[in-house]
């Protein structure tokens, strides 16, 4: 038997659990006219969580953000944010709730004359904290950030991860609750991308601080997010953990913004299969968690010899879990049923897409 951590334990943190939730949204609806921008959204974000929350060009992830900063009002629904109910409050009383989220923002919004340290110390200044104490803090920030030698430097004269850089440093001045990050990558190339994200990660360990991701890139909540919601149109489509959502996406939506990272059947394969059972059977092969570590595909091949051949596929490996995604061709029809039944009998999801009447 295999001797792995059951799925369970390793997909959530054992404690994770029993923290608070720093967010939960319940039922937010808010519509313009006909268009119902968010309808019923019920989510929540737990402390020391990474949530990725993904959706298409007018899903309603805007609308969220605005919701959740208070910029906008839902029709209904309950918006709380460690506890509190912003959605109900007066515009006096949301000004200290604001200040519980950091955000950061794809153009990152910096402040062209001021300096680096003092783009960072903003947030404290509006807070009234003494200048001495205001600069103390930005310098530790700007450590945490690794920019401390460009605290004199003006944002024309970074790179657009430096000044990404920056913008994390000033979201977190005010010690926010939950850091919101609005497409913060999206203008970054991916290297840079990679750096910030991989500094988002060190400091979610480091501070156990909680961040919302909201991104239109699966590549962004692939890397960081412990979990992802995927919302279409207004309603939350899918969620889960990472791992188990990339194994067995179950919306089309989610399938959709999958392709560009998930191995995909060869288009000039794909063009040329057909339903009626006539030629080459071309199989996708999917597998998870403690399953896609053993040597299938090998053990295949020693009990069936020669009945199949590896069109494309690999394994990735996320939240530590591998998830393998392989095509196979079964070219003799006479062997397909062995084949179904060995690799269902390992737990794989396997699925004949077509067939292949002129194989190369
Ligand atoms: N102020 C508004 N007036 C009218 N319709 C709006 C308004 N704000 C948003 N909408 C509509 O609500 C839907 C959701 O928009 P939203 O901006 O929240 O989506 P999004 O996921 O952020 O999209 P994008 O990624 O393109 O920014 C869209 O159909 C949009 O046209």
């Amino acid at each position: 038997m295999n001797s792995h951590p059951t799925v369970a334990a390793t997909a959530v943190p054992q404690d994770a659990e029993d923290k608070p939730d720093v967010v939960r949204l319940t039922d937010v609806r808010r519509h313009f006219g006909k268009t119902a921008a968010l309808d019923g959204v019920s989510l929540s974000v737990r402390k020391g969580e990474i949530l990725g929350l993904i959706g298409r060009s007018g899903a309603g992830k805007s609308t969220l953000i605005r919701c959740l900063n208070g910029l906008e009002r839902p029709d209904s629904g309950r918006v709380l944010i460690e506890g509190r109910d912003i959605a109900g409050v007066s515009e006096k009383q949301l000004q200290p709730l604001r200040r519980k989220i950091g955000m950061i923002f794809q153009h990152f919004n910096l402040l062209s004359a001021k300096t680096v340290e003092e783009n960072v110390a903003l947030p404290l200044k509006i807070e009234g904290l003494p200048k001495a104490a205001r600069f103390k803090r930005a310098a530790e920030l700007l450590d945490l950030v690794g920019l401390s030698e460009k605290a004199k430097a003006y944002p024309s004269a970074l790179s657009g991860g430096q000044k990404q850089r920056v913008g994390i440093a000033r979201a977190l001045a005010a010690r926010p609750a939950l850091l919101l990050s609005d497409e913060a990558t999206s203008a970054l190339d991916p290297e840079t991308t990679h750096a910030i994200l991989a500094l988002l990660k060190d400091i979610n360990k480091k501070l156990d601080l909680t961040i919302l991701l909201i991104t239109h890139e699966m590549e962004v909540v692939r890397n960081i997010a412990d979990r992802v919601v995927v919302i279409d149109g207004g309603r939350i489509v899918e969620e889960g953990a990472v791992w188990s959502v990339f194994a067995n996406p179950q919306s089309v939506t989610t399938r959709s913004l999958l392709s560009t990272i998930r191995p995909q059947l060869p288009d000039h394969i794909a063009k040329k299969l057909r339903q009626s059972p006539d030629g080459e059977a071309i199989l996708s092969v999917d597998l998870a968690g403690p399953h896609a570590s053993s040597p299938l595909l090998a053990d295949l091949s020693a009990e069936l010899p020669n009945a199949f051949r590896l069109i494309h596929g690999g394994i990735d490996h996320i939240q530590e879990q591998p998830v393998a995604r392989f095509f196979i061709g079964v070219p003799d029809p006479s062997r397909l049923t062995p084949v179904l039944q060995f690799l269902k009998g390992r737990s794989a999801r396997v699925e004949v897409l077509g067939y292949d009447a002129r194989p190369v």
